[in-house]
């Protein structure tokens, strides 16, 4: 019999052992993130209840904000500067998981604080999801979509917002209308430090995430990093950065977990003088002195507009609301549609990507918790590119992107089948069948998003009450132009790869796996990339347009371009949802521009009332 093994040796094997046993216990604690969100959920609301019952008792302010996400959370930082100001928010507070951008991704579909709303069926596109029906996640807390997003800071194109200045004509909502309200939010801390167009003492610190991995090699290929919201490693939703440091401002007033249902309206010129909301089972109401701002989202905002009879008049009627205005509020629906290209898999001796089972390892953690840095400080994405396919160029718009790509330098880890197909609403069993051969090879990804769509979708109501399903149709790829744009992407991702020294020189290549569906089509041929698309069809969550803005007079405005909701007086909405065109980029720091540009107006109207103070609505 060997002699027992003495104490000393006992623990140095064990050890050894760590990155082993370690990372088991790691994934059993993100297997139960659901009892524990819930559990977080649960405690936030029993106080919460407690004090909407016995402390929460003033129904009175000068302005109601619906919606503390990335922009309605600015809203109320500027308006409380100046005015007594209630913010009504339908989820809690923001969960602290989510200031971790790893877990960004793990985080996702939890009803706690994301409102997991889903498309109807997509005729031509989202084969690989269930019912081919895309997530929409949305976030629900305190700091809202920008609490739970994956923190990649752009704001998109010039053109884009010279588009937008030139259909709504306001000079106001040109790039350089637009470039004093993204500066003013920004406290940017990077590489491309020019005046001109970063701001410095904003609210907001933007800079590069400590942890870029494979984005390394991606800048090296001519590609840019990609900057987040971030300090110290942990992230800054607009909850972080505009509401948590002024919580205490005696002219704010939060309260949480209260969905509004509608807007209050009387008179011939629909004067709105509150919200009717439900907090804890119990309807209320609260009164506006000044205005009612929508911050609600993409999604929100249009259902309370719509179920507070402001809307197709048309719809309205059939569903069982009685229409007051009637306006095209759900119409101009549009999405950045994308597929998760690859994987690209590296030589066997380049370790370089990310890969969750090796590298999110005990010393990742102590990285993180020790100093903000290593590999949990990033949300995986790292680098990004803007590319004009033939098809722009055609167009004569080759100036001009109709195209991003975004680097994933994370590889196919153990359990990714089932957290793509939880964060993304994709089917299980087809990404564990496509994801088989390449599980555990480092690997990486490239979205390729369709960043100037032609589809234009819409939402509807289903009935008259606000459980009522919502139905929101993007309709993502039922045309052909964004079919051939999006193919035309894949390729030149593609051929970037196999073709840039850089990326060559890790060996790396499309996977020779065929995504489930696409079998009875030519490999790489155009045949199967349009397959590819079609089945592995992903939503970037960049909803804009159904509360969109236009000129005056304009059949398709929901609101002006100073925000306020056409036919109605005291109401606006300022979120992303009045964006009548989407950027080419990622949405978060539009919408926290529009928040900023938005609150700008709401100020500039009181302030050049001469009689703002005696000129309150008397119920
Ligand atoms: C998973 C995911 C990843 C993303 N990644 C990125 C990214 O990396 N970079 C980027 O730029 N963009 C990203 N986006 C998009 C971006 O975050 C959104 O476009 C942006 O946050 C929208 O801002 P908003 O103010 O319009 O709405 P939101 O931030 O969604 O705010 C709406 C708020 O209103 C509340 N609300 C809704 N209805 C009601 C109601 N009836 N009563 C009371 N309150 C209500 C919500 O709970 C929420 O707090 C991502 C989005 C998602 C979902």
């Amino acid at each position: 019999m060997a002699p027992p093994m003495p104490p000393n040796e006992v623990i140095r094997r064990s050890f050894q052992t760590w990155n082993t046993w370690l990372p088991t216990i790691i994934f059993g604690f993100l297997g139960a993130l659901g009892m524990y969100n819930q559990a977080w959920w649960q405690m936030d609301m029993m106080s919460d209840q407690f004090k909407a019952t016995y402390y929460d008792t003033k129904d009175t302010f000068d302005f109601i904000v619906v919606g503390s996400g990335s922009a309605g959370a600015v809203v109320a930082n500027r308006l409380s500067q100046h005015y007594n100001v209630l913010l009504l928010e339908a989820g809690g507070e923001p969960n602290p998981w989510f200031s971790v951008p790893a877990m960004s991704f793990l985080m996702l579909n939890y009803p706690s604080h994301d409102w997991m709303y889903k498309t109807v069926p997509q005729k031509h596109s989202c084969g690989a999801l269930p019912d081919r029906r895309s997530g929409w996640s949305g976030g629900k807390c305190l700091g809202g979509t920008s609490h739970i997003n994956f923190l990649i800071h752009l704001r998109g194109h010039q053109k884009d917002y010279d588009y937008i200045a030139n259909i709504t004509g306001d000079k106001e909502w040109s790039f350089d209308g637009v470039l004093k309200h993204f500066k003013s939010v920004e406290d940017y801390n990077g590489q491309w430090d020019d005046e001109r167009y970063h701001g410095h003492g904003g609210d907001m610190r933007v800079a590069l995430p400590p942890y870029t991995g494979m984005g390394e090699y991606f800048v090296r290929a001519g590609f840019s990093h990609i900057y987040y919201p971030i300090k110290d490693g942990r992230r800054v939703s607009t909850y972080k950065a505009f509401i948590e440091p002024i919580r205490s401002r005696p002219t704010l007033t939060i309260y949480k977990f209260s969905v509004v249902t509608k807007v209050l309206m009387r008179g011939e010129n629909n004067q709105v003088f509150g919200v009717e909301y439900e907090r804890h089972g119990v309807r209320k109401t609260a009164y506006a002195n000044k205005e009612v701002i929508l911050s609600a989202g993409s999604i929100g905002s249009p259902k309370i507009l719509m179920l507070s009879g402001i809307g197709p008049k048309e719809h309205l009627q059939t569903v069982g609301v009685r229409p007051k205005v009637d306006l095209p509020v759900g119409m101009n629906l549009q999405d950045h549609i994308s597929t998760y290209l690859g994987p690209f898999v590296l030589d066997e001796d380049k370790p370089v990507s990310m890969l969750f089972d090796r590298d999110i390892n005990p010393s990742a953690f102590l990285a993180f918790t020790r100093t903000g840095t290593g590999a949990l400080s990033s949300s995986g994405t790292s680098a990004t590119a803007f590319v004009s396919t033939p098809m722009a160029k055609a167009a004569g718009e080759g100036d001009w992107p109709d195209v991003q790509f975004i680097f994933l330098g994370t590889a196919v880890y153990s359990r990714m089948a089932e957290d793509m197909a939880h964060g993304f609403h994709v089917r299980q069993d087809l990404m564990k069948k496509y994801f088989e051969t390449d599980k555990g090879k480092d690997s990486f990804q490239i979205i390729v998003s369709l960043a100037r769509p032609k589809a234009v979708g819409h939402m509807k109501l289903s009935g008259p009450r606000f459980s009522d399903d919502f139905l929101i149709d993007p309709k993502y790829l039922d045309n052909e132009y964004d079919v051939k744009t999006l193919v035309e992407g894949v390729k030149m991702a593609v051929n970037l790869v196999e073709n840039t020294t850089v990326f060559q020189s890790l060996g790396a290549r499309f996977t020779g796996a065929v995504f489930p569906g696409c079998e009875n089509v030519i490999f790489r041929s155009d045949a199967y990339w349009e397959c590819f698309i079609r089945q592995y069809s992903l939503t970037l969550h960049h909803i804009v347009g159904p509360c969109s803005m236009g000129r005056k007079g304009s059949k398709d405005a929901v609101v002006d371009t100073e925000l306020k909701v056409v036919g109605t007086k005291g109401l606006r909405v300022i979120d992303a949802s009045v964006l009548p065109k989407v950027p080419i980029s990622n949405t978060n720091y539009p919408a926290i521009m529009v928040g900023e540009k938005g609150a700008h107006f709401v100020l500039n109207t009181w302030r050049n009332s001469e009689n703002s103070q005696t000129n309150e609505i008397i119920r």
